[in-house]
């Protein structure tokens, strides 16, 4: 058993030339958790996202994910699904599959179609084919299908209908590897909330709350998605 946390931010600034996209962050997961990074536009979240994944270096402070800095073997125990499409399109879903075994060693084939029978998507359909919500539901499920101890999903699932967005993660989620944590980036605070154990609201690069969503939802007496807009007012 590892004794450091999962992720650790470390008083973490994050400089872009002249701009502060954070200031001083400092936040710890632990495994097993489901994490919420919730904030509007141009608040910090892809930054955060990319300093753990390593594909960022921190202006100042430290990153570390179970007590190392990002490096290639940190990167293994990371499953990261970004925020633009990266999947050749004339690629049927079964061909995107397999690229995915040849690259990861512990790609979880069985899962990936489980999840796929689960969602209703068909093997055989290339992915031009496929609408813009069904598509990122295979990326979701690409990445969700590797037996990572960290799942970080930058805006997951915005093009799939709303109606369907709760059965599609928590459907996800609950097929992830056992005791893995997932880091969910979104400003769709309202669709995701019921997966939710923690919520890590940001805001102009600081973190304002980290806090488990059952206790803020017995404090306030309102859901995440009230709490978020009513105490901060950013919409
Ligand atoms: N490469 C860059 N150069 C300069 N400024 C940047 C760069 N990347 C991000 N920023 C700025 O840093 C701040 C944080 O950006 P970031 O992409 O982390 O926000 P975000 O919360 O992910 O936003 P969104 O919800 O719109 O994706 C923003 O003000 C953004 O304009």
């Amino acid at each position: 058993m590892n004794q450091y946390p999962l992720v650790y931010l470390d008083h973490v600034q994050k400089v872009y030339g002249k701009h502060i996209a954070l200031y001083d962050v400092s936040v710890n997961i632990q495994p097993g958790r489901i994490i919420g990074l919730l904030g509007p536009n141009g608040s910090g979240k892809t930054t955060i996202i990319k300093l753990v994944n390593g594909l960022l270096q921190p202006t100042s402070g430290n990153v570390y994910i179970h007590g190392e800095v990002p490096s290639a073997r940190t990167k293994q125990v990371v499953s990261y699904l970004p925020d633009t499409t990266y999947l050749d399109e004339n690629m049927k879903i079964s061909e995107t599959l397999r690229f995915f075994q040849d690259f990861y060693k512990d790609f979880n084939v069985q899962r990936a179609y489980q999840l796929l029978n689960d969602l209703q998507l068909h093997p055989e359909q290339k992915l031009k084919q496929l609408s813009k919500g069904n598509k990122e539901k295979v990326q979701l499920i690409l990445v969700m299908s590797r037996e990572a101890d960290l799942y970080i999903l930058d805006e997951p699932i915005g093009g799939v209908d709303p109606a369907a967005r709760d059965y599609i993660l928590r459907t996800i989620i609950q097929n992830r590897r056992p005791n893995s944590s997932v880091l969910i980036s979104t400003h769709l605070i309202a669709d995701v909330e019921q997966v939710l154990d923690e919520a890590l609201f940001i805001n102009q690069g600081r973190i304002l709350l980290h806090e488990n969503t059952t206790v803020l939802r017995n404090q306030y007496g309102k859901s995440i998605d009230e709490i978020f807009r009513e105490q901060f007012r950013m919409y």
